[in-house]
This record gives C-alpha cells, sequence and structure tokens, in this order.
C-alpha cells in the first residue's frame, strides 16, 4: 500500500516535485541514435529540429565494448544540442553491469537536458520504484527544479502480465513503448524480425464445398493488436502515453507505415525511428490526415454542445462521436501550434 497523499511528494528531501500530468509535447517520433557513433551523432544536431524527440541510446545496438563511449558521447551532445531540441535516453536494463552509471550521469551530468529515461525490459512496478527513488536521490544532489520522467518498454512476457501496475506505479512515468523484439523472444515467438508482421500469421477462408480445390482468399494479420491494444489500454487508464517501437526493416518503407498507422489508430501517440528514413513515414502517420480534422471540426460545429443525435454527410453522430472529433481536433490544434504547415492543412 502507498499513501495516497504522498504521492505528489518528492521521494528524495530536495528532489522536484513529480508532476500532476505527463507534458502534452508532440512525441510522434522517438529517434534512436548511437551516441558512441561519430558519424550518426554528428547528424543528430540536424534530426532534432526535424524529430520530436531524439534519443541517446544506452542500450542493445551498442556493443559492449562501446558502453562508455555512448554513455559520454549523450552528456557531450545533451550539453551541445540546441537547448529548443528534445532529448532522451534509453539506458541500460537494471540487472546490467553499466545502468546505475548511465542513469547517475545522465542524472547529474545532463539532467537539465534530459526530459525522459527509457527503460528497457520492465518486469514489474518494482523495477519503476527502484529507478523511481534512484532518480529522485540523483535529482536532488544534483539541485534539479523539474522531474525527469521514465518511460517503461514492455518486452518482456512478466512486463506484459504486470503493465497496468508498471502504468500505475509512479507519477514519474511518461508512458511505455512496446519492444517488439525483446517481447518475441520472451514469449518464444518463432520470429527473426523487428516488430512488423509475419507472412506465416494469416487466417484464410474456408473452403467452397461447391469447389474444394479452388483458390482460398487469405491475408496478414497483426501479430501485436493484442499486445498493443492492452497497453494502449494500460497507459490511457493511468494519464499517460502509449507509443508503438521499432520496425526493423529499414527499407519496407510501406510495411513500416502500415505498422505505424495500426499504432495510431488504436490509440498511439507516436513511434521509434531507427533511421532518417522513419522520422517523415512517422510524422505523416502520427499527424492526423487532414480530411478527417476537417470531418472532426464539422461535427463539432454542427453539435457545438455535444449533445443528441444527428446525421452529417449520411452518418449517425452523437455524444461519443463528439468526443472522438474533440481528440481528433485537439490534437491537431497542438500540432498546428508548432507547425505552420499542418497549421495550413489543418485550417486551424
Ligand atoms: C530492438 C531495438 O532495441 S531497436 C533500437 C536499437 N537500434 C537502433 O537504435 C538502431 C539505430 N539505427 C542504426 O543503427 C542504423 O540506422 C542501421 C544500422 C539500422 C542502418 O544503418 P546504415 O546501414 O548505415 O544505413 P544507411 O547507410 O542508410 O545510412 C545513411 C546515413 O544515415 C546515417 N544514419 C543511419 N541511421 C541513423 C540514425 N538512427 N541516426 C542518425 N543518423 C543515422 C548513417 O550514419 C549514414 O550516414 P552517412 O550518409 O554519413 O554515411
Ligand atoms: O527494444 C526494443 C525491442 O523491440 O526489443
Ligand atoms: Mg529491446
Amino acid at each position: 500500500m502507498r499513501n495516497p497523499r504522498d504521492f505528489l511528494k518528492p521521494l528524495a528531501n530536495g528532489a522536484p516535485a513529480p508532476l500532476l500530468d505527463v507534458p502534452a509535447t508532440p512525441s510522434r517520433m522517438i529517434h534512436f541514435f548511437d551516441p558512441s557513433n561519430e558519424k550518426m551523432a554528428a547528424k543528430v544536431p540536424d534530426i532534432a529540429q526535424k524529430a520530436d524527440v531524439v534519443l541517446g541510446n544506452l542500450e542493445d545496438g551498442v556493443p559492449a565494448d562501446r558502453k562508455e563511449a555512448a554513455r559520454a558521447g549523450l552528456v557531450s551532445i545533451a550539453n551541445s544540442l540546441d537547448p529548443s531540441a528534445t532529448l532522451w535516453t534509453r539506458v541500460n536494463s537494471l540487472e546490467s553491469p553499466w545502468v546505475l552509471d548511465d542513469i547517475t550521469a545522465a542524472v547529474l551530468e545532463a539532467g537539465d537536458k534530459i526530459d525522459v529515461i527509457m527503460l528497457p525490459k520492465v518486469e514489474g512496478p518494482w523495477d519503476i520504484h527502484y529507478a523511481d527513488r534512484l532518480i529522485a536521490q540523483l535529482e536532488a544532489k544534483a539541485g534539479l527544479d523539474r522531474p525527469i520522467l521514465i518511460h517503461a518498454i514492455l518486452e518482456t512476457a512478466l512486463g506484459m502480465a504486470n503493465v497496468e501496475e508498471i502504468a500505475s506505479a509512479s507519477p514519474r512515468m511518461q508512458g511505455i513503448s512496446l519492444g517488439p523484439a525483446d517481447l518475441a523472444a520472451s514469449r518464444r515467438m518463432k520470429t527473426t524480425r523487428v516488430g512488423g508482421g509475419h507472412p506465416g500469421y494469416r487466417v484464410i477462408d474456408d473452403p467452397d464445398p461447391a469447389n474444394p480445390e479452388a483458390p482460398r482468399a487469405t491475408a496478414q494479420q497483426d501479430p501485436w493488436h493484442y499486445t498493443l491494444a492492452r497497453m494502449v489500454d494500460a497507459c490511457t487508464a493511468t494519464g499517460i502515453l502509449p507509443y508503438y517501437g521499432p520496425y526493423g526493416d529499414i527499407k519496407d518503407v510501406d510495411g513500416c507505415e502500415a505498422q505505424f498507422r495500426a499504432a495510431f489508430l488504436l490509440g498511439c501517440v507516436g513511434t521509434w525511428s531507427l533511421h532518417p528514413v522513419q522520422i517523415g513515414i512517422a510524422k505523416k502517420v502520427f499527424s492526423p490526415d487532414p480530411d478527417e480534422v476537417a470531418f472532426a471540426k464539422k461535427v463539432i460545429e454542427a453539435i457545438p454542445d455535444g449533445r443528441g443525435v444527428h446525421m452529417i454527410d449520411g452518418k449517425m453522430q452523437d455524444d461519443a462521436t463528439w468526443k472522438q472529433a474533440q481528440v481528433m481536433v485537439t490534437l491537431a490544434r497542438s500540432l498546428a501550434e508548432r507547425d505552420p504547415e499542418l497549421a495550413e492543412a489543418y485550417g486551424l
């Protein structure tokens, strides 16, 4: 049991007070880079002008002999990046030999520049409680005046079983991303991919009794549907934000767009981009379609108080569709405030 009156008190003397609400700044794409890779790191200042969030990755993808260089690179980039950029980091997992130094360096040496620490392989609320207290102690030591938030990656079967408790573990929680590669391994799924579908995971029409030899229509299904839908509910129910995650087939831009769109339609606010080409895909998908926004505006204008039943363009609209229209227009407005091109496309 935790005393609810203590929920918004800092976990260490001198640490900043927790936030009541997750900041609603756009995070349609969290662009990953390896801070130990000089070529990639050199591109970050430019990429930070295009991507909503840039993330210095210290975990998987960074070889063991470059973990320290990646940590040092993160601190150096944090302290030289344009302050208008939004910087996150992904630290190594909690059982690794690097994570204590990762979190310590991120908070003590760049804590005023890093908004969110992404924690991989979170298995239950105990992992969040550990990181929560540690970050509070370090924030107090660094004299920070705003809390650094935690973003969990959902990538083990146990984490999946505890997703609601993870989402509600602390007011420091910002959101959760799906980690389809590690989750597939943890679940013993028989795949060798980073996210996306699989040609073997499909449904097929029944045979035609009149013509049993005729070809049967078949279609690939989304193996992440259950996971994403449950994650979206856990996040939304607790006031934090849900994200898709990585799509590893960089050259398959259509597959990437389809996977991102499925996540967007289910309620995710953003995704990861692993390669510069995925930034544009994420921007296109996670910014609502101008035609949908125009229809949503029409619904709101036609039903200013959101009540009753109405026919608009041949479709029944009532209190519930009015709320959907509000979701669409609120998102469009928040993006339009920062992006003149979208403001024009949405007429906002
Ligand atoms: C399951 C998980 O945990 S996913 C998260 C961990 N993985 C990652 O973060 C992967 C990040 N991305 C990458 O490492 C790379 O994009 C790769 C390995 C997938 C592909 O890299 P490449 O084969 O070099 O791609 P490509 O040749 O198209 O790159 C073109 C340019 O973009 C740069 N680039 C590629 N990815 C990135 C990136 N994420 N950020 C910045 N620059 C990048 C390359 O350095 C290259 O630069 P150059 O033109 O100066 O030589
Ligand atoms: O970390 C991401 C994953 O898919 O695993
Ligand atoms: Mg992973």
